[in-house]
């Protein structure tokens, strides 16, 4: 393979410096590769094919589904560092378009939905590069966005897409984009966001699978914008919009959650100024030229903090989740707690963005038990939205019948029955409540992931808790927003194996 590898390369005329800028890795981890002394996995192989563009290594990996292979039934032990946030990765990345200098983000999570906004960006006349041997991405604009040429197959890929309407209406008059797609949970709103943006002078039109854009640039939020709903990616939308407008907006109903305080911290290394963070009420004073080289730390992502949590809840584990941003994960932790479940935290420490506070989460072993109410979520301060699945693989093992309800999502709840052939008593209520009778007896099963991240993971956890060997199938979803979960959840005792058809 090594052999096969410096061949592609040579025939490409790359030095071996100029490949692993490709693969934003280092000169000698190619030269380890091109000698046969280097493990590779096929993600990795199938990188190194896209970047030689080369047959021999493409017939190998070619565009099959990736599985997983698992050994249930083990114990984890050992420390795992939480990863940082795809949501707020997405929301820097769809910042970064407001900024005319080089904006390179730290450490960011190696993972679908990032790689789908980077081709985005990249077709548009972007530059992105990873710098050698990190996780950080450095993002250059072009003198003028070309989005004639946007790569429409990646951007249909992700919700996120919606999030280049705020950032674009600073550039042009008129402009059209594809529509959003992203985890399948039903049909999910664009009006709110329609309605955000309205003040700035946008009119949106969908027809034909595009959003058709106009922009008033006259026009400008005279009193302050009353979100219709506190969701995340809106007040995201909404703080694009009020960045670069250089008078003072106010957003109520704002939501106060991880990803969004994440992006005001780094509009404010921007030169934005913003007041409120953590509220409600958002007063942002933007400015109308943004061009500066700067450097941001996306802080990490509680929703992978409650993943692993679950995993050491299902596997009866003592871990250690190190990197856990306490704030987003205290009512989960309350309501655990409730159930009978035991754990350390470590004193407080921050985030590399210089303001999430985070612990060391020690999960120790024990028998739970059902909570008395029904689990439902909130937005944030409530219960996590996205953490509210995880509360099916954790009550699965809890005597006794819990309920929860997904009040949110039309179709997410309805995912979770695909629990019941890994012995999950799971019975659907109705499409947004589910009621899980437990303790489990697992048995091992191949299942199709459900195209939905969270319900996908739940399903991965189960199989980690059922002896015997699991088999879950095209987890695309999944690595949407984990990062190297295989050999990562490996290195705490699991058995996990990735193969293609
Ligand atoms: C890229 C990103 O950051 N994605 C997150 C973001 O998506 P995003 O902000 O795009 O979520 P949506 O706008 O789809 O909102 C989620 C659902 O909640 C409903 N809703 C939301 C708020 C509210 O006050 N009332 C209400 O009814 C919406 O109508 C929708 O059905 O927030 C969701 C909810 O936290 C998370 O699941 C997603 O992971
Ligand atoms: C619903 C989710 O993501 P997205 O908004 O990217 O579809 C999620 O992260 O669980």
């Amino acid at each position: 393979m090594g052999n096969l590898i410096r061949d592609a390369r040579r025939q490409r005329q790359l030095t071996q410096t100029e490949l692993a800028s490709a693969l934003g890795t280092s000169q000698s981890a190619v030269a380890r590769i091109e000698q046969g002394k280097q493990n590779l996995s096929l993600e990795t192989l199938a990188r190194i094919s896209e970047a030689l563009d080369s047959e021999i290594v493409t017939t190998v990996t070619s565009n099959a589904p990736v599985n997983l292979r698992i050994e249930g039934g083990r114990k984890l032990s050992g420390e795992i560092d939480v990863r940082t946030s795809k949501n707020a990765a997405v929301a820097c990345l769809c910042a970064a378009l407001l900024n005319k200098g080089r904006t390179t983000l730290r450490d960011l999570a190696r993972i679908e939905e990032v790689n789908r906004i980077t081709e985005v960006l990249n077709s548009i006349g972007v530059k992105t590069r990873w710098l050698p041997d990190s996780s950080d991405l450095e993002i250059t604009p072009p003198e003028r966005i070309d989005l004639d040429a946007m790569d429409e197959g990646a951007a249909r890929r992700t919700r996120t897409i919606l999030m280049f309407l705020g950032p674009l209406l600073h550039e042009f008059e008129e402009f059209k984009l594809p529509n959003a797609g992203g985890c399948d949970l039903g049909s999910r709103t664009v009006e709110p966001h329609l309605h955000a943006l309205r003040s700035f002078g946008l009119n949106v039109v969908a027809s034909h699978g595009y959003y058709h854009a106009t922009v008033d640039a006259d026009r400008h939020p005279d009193k302050p914008i009353i979100l219709t709903e506190r969701g995340d990616t809106v007040t995201e939308n909404a703080l694009f919009a009020a960045a670069k407008y250089p008078g003072t907006t106010v957003i109520r109903n704002a939501s106060p959650n991880y990803m969004v305080q994440d992006l005001c911290f780094f509009l404010q290394k921007l030169g934005v100024t913003i007041e409120g963070i953590g509220t409600t009420t958002l007063t942002v004073t933007g400015v109308a030229e943004i061009d500066q080289d700067v450097e941001y730390y996306p802080s990490e992502d509680p929703i992978e903090a409650m993943s692993l949590l679950a995993a050491a809840v299902v596997t009866e584990s003592e871990i250690t989740i190190r990197r856990v941003p306490i704030e987003f994960m205290e009512i989960e932790l309350t309501l655990l707690a409730d159930m009978g479940m035991k754990y350390e935290l470590s004193e407080e420490y921050t985030s590399n963005n210089g303001h999430t506070r985070l612990v060391n989460l020690r999960t120790i072993p024990g028998p739970l038990k059902a909570p008395k109410d029904k689990i439902h979520p909130m937005p944030f301060p409530g219960l996590n939205i996205d953490n509210l699945p995880f509360f099916a693989a954790i009550a699965a093992v809890a005597e006794g019948q819990t309920t929860l309800h997904d009040w949110v999502y039309e179709n997410r709840a309805i995912y979770l029955t695909e629990l019941t052939p890994l012995g999950v008593k799971v019975q659907l209520m109705d499409p947004h409540r589910v009621l899980i009778e437990g303790p489990t007896r697992w048995r091992p099963a191949e299942v199709m992931c459900p195209p939905a991240l969270r319900p996908a993971m739940v399903v991965l956890l189960a199989m980690l808790a059922a002896p015997g060997e699991s088999v879950l199938r095209n987890i695309y979803v999944i690595s949407r927003g984990y990062e190297e979960l295989d050999s990562r959840l490996n290195a705490l005792g699991a058995n996990i194996q990735t193969f293609r058809d």
